[in-house]
């Protein structure tokens, strides 16, 4: 006990000598938070060198190095197909340690269901962080937030809130912005351009039509200033100069200016939102149809205390980053995942268009006709499975000693459902790599219970419901129509590997939207 505390403080001291060199060697001061990858995660490198392992355990998992453990497969580029190559190593669940953490990846729909959904109260809770606690407002989020009474009170109001307005005013929102797309595309006169911005304002004005009551322009400052609040605080949050706070506590007794810049982030995005619901809060049109209408006329009714949990404007607030942050950037990314695949395939999009003029003559679709129309369903099925936007879920925590396929988990194990590997399985998928939406057609061999984007239990998205309406609809309109096509030779075709971080992008390309003959202009 007395060594292991010599120990851990030889480290921390080691360790803050070594962040102080680093920092003053790197031109640290200049574009900290897109500064190239390599710098931050040598930094963590060296300083998980000085954290001391745990003791081995029976599940597999590929051999620590001396003092840094498993850190090094952690810095992968692109972490969920590298999580994944080693599961054909270690098997469908194995363990990785970092420091005094151990993790455990699990790779297969079936483990991923044992622990989230069949066990999903052993498996319910975050990893803890001093600095999650300051980007969720101090445990408010319903993402980031630690399994509690007070936590279960509040996703149950947030998702009653959502199952209402699904019900009462989402289709027509989703409408609204899936026409205004085609606007945004037809006014493009077949050039070829960079969807992805234009597929973030559509999927973000539904959140916001939902929230603040507001939809806004690309070229808005107010939405610009949303949206780049948002990103620097989930780019500055996964930075290495930020995670190694939560892993030596006696650093944040030193300057650091990427610390102080996700400070003022954090205090700039509570303005925003603050702001906008004040708005919102004094518009005569507030109704319990809006998320924010909704939630606030719960609060407002008595009794205001669920299960003795007493939920205030605040959890409103933290509601309201959860919406924006986990439902625009992960919509926009697999529309844009989408076109990026049906270029490679310009079969799948005629299979669709055909679909759509022979079941609809002429209409658009509602989501009440996805069961007339499995071809653009299996589209939606397919993406979904090969390019999960959330590749690794959000890390899930142990809240008691549990199990999964029989290796015993303790308490406070960190717990990585990598989906990817899951929809890559080929024990699961034949030919897993391959685009092939036709797998989800009748004797094509797939199955949608293989699927778990949207991961499970008591974790599952919020959003799911929001999710599944917006991608099928936004890609009816676009498919009804446009033609999708590249810009040039097969050289211009996307790339289809991606760049993954939180959320699993495509590269940018440019792509040509060619209005068919039969669209009115
Ligand atoms: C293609 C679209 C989307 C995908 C694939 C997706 C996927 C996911 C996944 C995998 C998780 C983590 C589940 C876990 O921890 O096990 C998650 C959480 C979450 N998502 Fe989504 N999501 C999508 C869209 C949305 C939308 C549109 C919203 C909001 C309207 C949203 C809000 C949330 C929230 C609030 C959480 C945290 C839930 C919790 O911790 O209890 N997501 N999502």
């Amino acid at each position: 006990m007395v060594v292991e505390t010599v120990t851990n403080m030889e480290a921390a001291v080691l360790a803050v000598l070594l962040f102080l060199l680093l920092a003053f060697i790197s031109d640290w001061r200049k574009k900290y938070v897109q500064r190239d990858h390599n710098v931050q995660s040598s930094l963590l490198h060296h300083l998980h060198q000085f954290l001391p392992c745990s003791s081995s355990s029976s599940i597999p998992g590929p051999p620590g190095h001396f003092l840094i453990g498993n850190m090094k497969e952690l810095t992968h580029d692109h972490l969920p197909i590298h999580l994944t190559n080693l599961a054909k190593r270690y098997g469908s669940v194995y363990r990785l340690r970092c420091g005094n953490t151990t993790m455990v990846v699990l790779n297969s729909s079936d483990v991923i269901k044992e622990a989230l959904v069949k066990k999903w109260s052993d498996f319910a809770g975050r990893p803890v962080s001093y600095t999650g606690n300051i980007v969720s407002g101090g445990g408010f989020s319903v993402s980031l937030g630690d399994y509690s009474e007070e936590w279960k009170a509040h996703r149950r109001l947030v998702h009653g809130a959502l199952q209402r307005c699904c019900q009462q005013s989402l289709h027509q929102v989703i409408e609204r912005q899936a026409l205004h797309l085609r606007k945004v595309l037809m006014d493009y006169q077949g050039r070829a351009v960079d969807l992805s911005e234009d597929f973030t304002v559509a999927a973000s004005n539904v959140i916001t039509t939902l929230t603040f009551g507001n939809e806004y322009d690309k070229s808005s400052p107010e939405l610009q200033q949303l949206h780049n609040c948002l990103n620097q605080i989930v780019a500055l949050w996964g930075s290495s100069w930020i995670s190694a706070l939560d892993s030596f506590p006696l650093l944040r007794k030193l300057p650091n200016p990427v610390f102080s810049r996700l400070l003022q982030e954090v205090v700039k995005r509570d303005e925003i939102i603050k702001q906008h619901l004040n708005n919102y809060k004094s518009q005569a049109k507030q109704s319990e149809v809006d998320i924010t209408g909704s939630l606030l006329q719960s609060l407002d009714k008595p009794p205001k205390k669920e299960n003795g949990v007493l939920l205030t404007d605040t959890h409103v607030h933290m509601a309201t980053v959860d919406l924006l942050i986990g439902g625009t950037e992960t919509t926009a990314a697999w529309l844009n995942w989408t076109v990026a695949f049906l270029l490679h395939r310009p079969e799948v999009q005629t299979r669709v268009y055909e679909e759509l003029c022979t079941v609809l003559q002429g209409q658009y679709p509602k989501y009440s006709d996805r069961h007339r129309l499995p071809v653009l369903c299996s589209l939606v099925s397919e993406v979904l499975r090969l390019r999960p936007v959330a590749p690794l879920a959000v890390p899930h925590r142990a809240i008691r000693d549990s199990s999964i396929a029989g290796y015993f988990i303790p308490k406070n194990t960190v717990i990585i459902p990598n989906l990817y590997g899951a929809h890559h399985d080929p024990a699961v998928w034949a030919d897993p790599y391959s685009f092939r939406p036709e797998r989800f057609l009748e004797g094509g061999g797939g199955s949608t219970r293989g699927l778990i984007p949207f991961g499970g239990g008591a974790r599952l998205c919020l959003g799911e419901s929001v999710a599944k309406m917006e991608l099928f609809l936004f890609t009816g309109y676009l498919l009804k129509d446009f033609q999708f096509v590249p810009p040039g030779s097969e050289a211009s075709l996307p790339d289809l590997r991606g760049v993954a971080s939180v959320v699993l992008k495509v590269k940018s390309y440019t792509v040509v939207a060619r209005p068919r003959a039969t669209t009115n202009p």
